[in-house]
């Protein structure tokens, strides 16, 4: 029986996929799986029997992601099941960059007592009047699951579309809509573009890339939409950015107390992948992900281990090892394998920077003392023995 902990609300669309080999613990510690979202596993300790970590959505800032694989602990996120979610909220907020929708409500919200506030209306509507995106340049940094489908959808709605993304993959640059305009640099979107958009991870080299440097670069009254992580901007930066009138409007998907309340910021509480489908996707992709490395050793969408797939044992036996990727590892496993005299008819070997992943198809069942001697071996980080 395998035990699952679910640090955040998980949409029971996923959950039940789960079969009766599998119940629901309440302690994380107690836990051979857990499924999270934006909850934060930095501060936890991790225990011993813990497999895996499934993040249902596409953000890992909040898993200590080393840590985990020096465990023997594999991390996996949900690529793009959010990504059309996050693609609508960016419409929108494009819309309400560019009008004064949210400050319109709120003023006929105040004159709900007045019998006249149709007229009213008509007089000071001009309070509130903005402009329309299409024809203006929108840059979009990062174009992977979100960015390729925000570029193409806003291609759609008559916006000149400017796309950075040195490391785009090859699938989202078949995606992508050959009208998007191929920005060589940064410094490409930030001199042409009318409203930037930014879909890239939280990492040490896109921390604080909005910063005033960056702003200096810029059109003056560009308007900034950040749905990605909130460190990727300096808060007061943005402040005096915003009071200089350099930056028109920013829209964030990312509340703090630096910005909430600030004229010219518009805070989302968090809701670009908040819709029933994107939750669905999300959770039932990191339910299958987990279901398919606790049960059959294959590790699909990891983002701390090499992807690794050998399908369903047909073998007598298959063991799993999570390991360091430096020199002589394998050797070692097929000789002390070979010590058993069992014969290896099947076995792959991947790595992701420097950890790395074996699968071992053998022909006995795996017994506790053959795991214990791999787990032995210098380097070896966990090993499972599947079947
Ligand atoms: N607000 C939300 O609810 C929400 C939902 C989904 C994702 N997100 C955030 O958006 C981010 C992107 O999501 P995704 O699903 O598109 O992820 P993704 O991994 O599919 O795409 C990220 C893209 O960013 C690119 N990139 C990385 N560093 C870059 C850099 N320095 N400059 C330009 N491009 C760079 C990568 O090459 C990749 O193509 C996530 O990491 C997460 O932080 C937020
Ligand atoms: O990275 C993500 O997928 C988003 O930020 C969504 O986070 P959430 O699952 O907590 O809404």
């Amino acid at each position: 029986m395998y035990k699952i902990n679910c640090l955040n609300k998980i949409s029971p669309v996923g959950l039940d996929l789960f079969t009766d080999h599998y119940e629901m613990a309440d302690q994380f510690n107690e836990a051979d799986a857990v499924l999270v979202r934006s909850s934060s596993v930095h501060d936890l300790e991790l225990p011993p029997a813990l497999e895996a970590i499934a993040r249902a959505g596409a953000g890992v800032n909040n898993i200590p992601l080393d840590k985990c694989a020096e465990k023997g602990i594999v991390v996996f996120n949900t690529p793009g099941a959010n990504a059309n979610g996050v693609k609508e909220i960016v419409i929108a907020s494009l819309i309400i960059a560019s009008r004064d929708i949210f400050g319109g409500v709120n003023w006929v919200d105040s004159c709900k007592q007045d019998p006249e506030v149709a007229k009213l209306v008509e007089k000071n509507k001009s309070k509130f009047a903005g402009t329309e995106i299409k024809g203006k340049k929108l840059g979009v940094i990062g174009l992977g699951a979100v960015g390729v489908l925000v570029a193409n959808a806003l291609i759609k709605l008559g916006m000149e579309v400017y796309g950075f993304d040195p490391y785009i993959s090859v699938d989202a640059a078949w995606n992508l809509s050959k009208f998007v305009k191929h920005a060589k640099s940064l410094e490409e979107i930030y001199r042409e573009c009318d409203y930037i958009t930014v879909h890239v991870p939280l990492t040490d080299t896109t921390k604080a890339m909005f910063n005033k440097e960056t702003f200096a670069l810029m059109k003056d009254g560009v308007k900034i939409l950040n749905f990605s992580r909130d460190a990727l901007v300096i808060d007061d930066d943005m402040i005096a950015a915003l009071k200089s009138g350099k930056v028109g409007r920013y829209v964030t998907d990312f509340p703090n107390p630096k910005v909430c309340g600030v004229e010219g910021v518009i805070t989302i509480p968090h809701l670009g992948a908040s819709t029933s489908e994107s939750e669905d996707n999300c959770a039932i992709m990191a339910v299958r992900e987990l279901m398919e490395y606790l049960e059959n050793g294959n590790i699909r969408n990891s983002v701390n281990y090499p992807n690794c797939d050998m399908g369903v044992c047909t073998h007598a036996g298959r063991i799993a090892i999570n390991h360091r990727n430096i020199p002589n590892m394998i050797s070692q496993f097929t000789a002390t394998v070979a010590k058993e005299n069992i014969n290896i008819p099947d076995m792959i070997n991947k790595s992701k920077g420097q950890f790395a992943y074996t699968i071992l198809d053998i022909e006995s069942p795996s017994t506790p003392e053959l795991a214990q001697k791999i787990r032995e071996i210098d380097g070896v980080l966990k090993v499972r023995i599947i079947k």
